[in-house]
C-alpha cells in the first residue's frame, strides 16, 4: 500500500499545474497544523480524502475572477485550497482566532500565494468592508446562522456557497425563515465533483438579492 499521505490519482486532476502547491500544502498540515492542533492528527492520513479534495472541487461554483471570502477558514479549508487550485480569485482568509491567523499567514508565505489576505477578524463584525461576489464557509456554523453573517458580506446577486454535510437538506429548511426575511429568492442544493470525488461535495448555495445591513457604495475597503 502506498503512503496514505501522498496525493491520489484524482488529486492531478483536480489540481492540475497546481498540484505540487496543494502537496506542500497537504505537507504543511499534517506537519505544523496537527502540531499545533488546528487539525486532529487522524486527519493527517486522510488529507485528501476528507479535506483537500472536497473543497477544491467548489471551484466548479465558483465564477471566474470572482472576490471571494472564506469565513472561519480555520486551517484554511476551504478557502486556501480554493486560492491555489484557482489562481484568478481574489481570496480573503477571515478567521478570528490569532493561532489560526498566524498559521494561514505562513501557509500563505510558504506557497507564495499572490492572491489571498488573511484577515483576523469575527464575519459579524466587517460587513461593512465588503462587497464580495462569493462567500464561502465549512463547519462554520449552523446555516440559519452563517446566512446572517455571509450576505452582508455579498454584493447584490453575490453567492454563499456553504460547504455541508448529510444535514444539508434539513438546514436549508431550517433556514427558511431567515432566508425570507432576506429576500432571498434562491437557495438550492448542489452537488459537486461527481465523477471526481467520493462521495462528491455537497454545497448549499443562496444568492443575495439585498444588502440590509451594509452601508451605501461600501466597495472593499483597502485591508
Ligand atoms: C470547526 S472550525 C472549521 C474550520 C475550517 N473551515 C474547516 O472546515 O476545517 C470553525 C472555524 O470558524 C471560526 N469562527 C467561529 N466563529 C466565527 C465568526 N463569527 N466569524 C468568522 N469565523 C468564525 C473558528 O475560529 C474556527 O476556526
Amino acid at each position: 500500500m502506498g503512503d496514505p499521505r501522498s496525493a491520489p490519482a484524482e488529486a492531478r486532476q483536480i489540481f492540475g499545474d497546481a498540484l505540487p502547491v496543494a502537496e506542500r500544502f497537504a505537507e504543511f498540515l499534517a506537519d505544523a497544523g496537527v502540531v499545533r492542533g488546528l487539525i486532529g492528527p487522524r486527519e493527517a492520513d486522510r488529507l485528501w480524502e476528507r479535506h483537500l479534495l472536497n473543497c477544491a472541487v467548489l471551484s466548479e461554483a465558483v465564477p471566474e475572477s470572482s472576490t471571494v471570502i472564506d469565513i472561519g477558514s480555520g486551517a484554511g479549508l476551504p478557502g486556501l485550497v480554493l486560492a491555489i487550485v484557482r489562481p484568478d480569485l481574489s481570496i480573503t482568509l477571515l478567521e478570528p482566532l490569532l493561532r489560526r491567523t498566524t498559521f494561514l499567514s505562513e501557509a500563505v508565505d510558504l506557497l507564495k500565494l499572490a492572491n489571498v489576505e488573511v484577515r483576523r477578524a469575527r464575519a459579524e463584525e466587517v460587513a461593512r468592508d465588503y462587497e464580495a461576489d462569493v462567500v464561502t464557509a465549512r463547519a462554520v456554523a449552523p446555516l440559519e446562522r452563517l446566512v446572517t453573517w455571509a450576505l452582508p458580506l455579498l454584493r447584490p446577486g453575490g453567492e454563499l456557497l456553504a460547504l455541508k454535510g448529510e444535514r444539508a437538506a434539513q438546514e436549508l429548511d431550517e433556514a427558511a425563515p431567515v432566508l425570507q426575511r432576506f429576500g432571498v429568492r434562491t437557495a438550492e442544493l448542489r452537488r459537486l465533483g461527481q465523477g471526481r470525488v467520493e462521495p462528491p461535495t455537497t454545497i448549499v448555495r443562496v444568492v443575495a438579492e439585498r444588502t440590509p445591513r451594509r452601508a451605501k457604495g461600501s466597495r472593499k475597503r483597502s485591508s
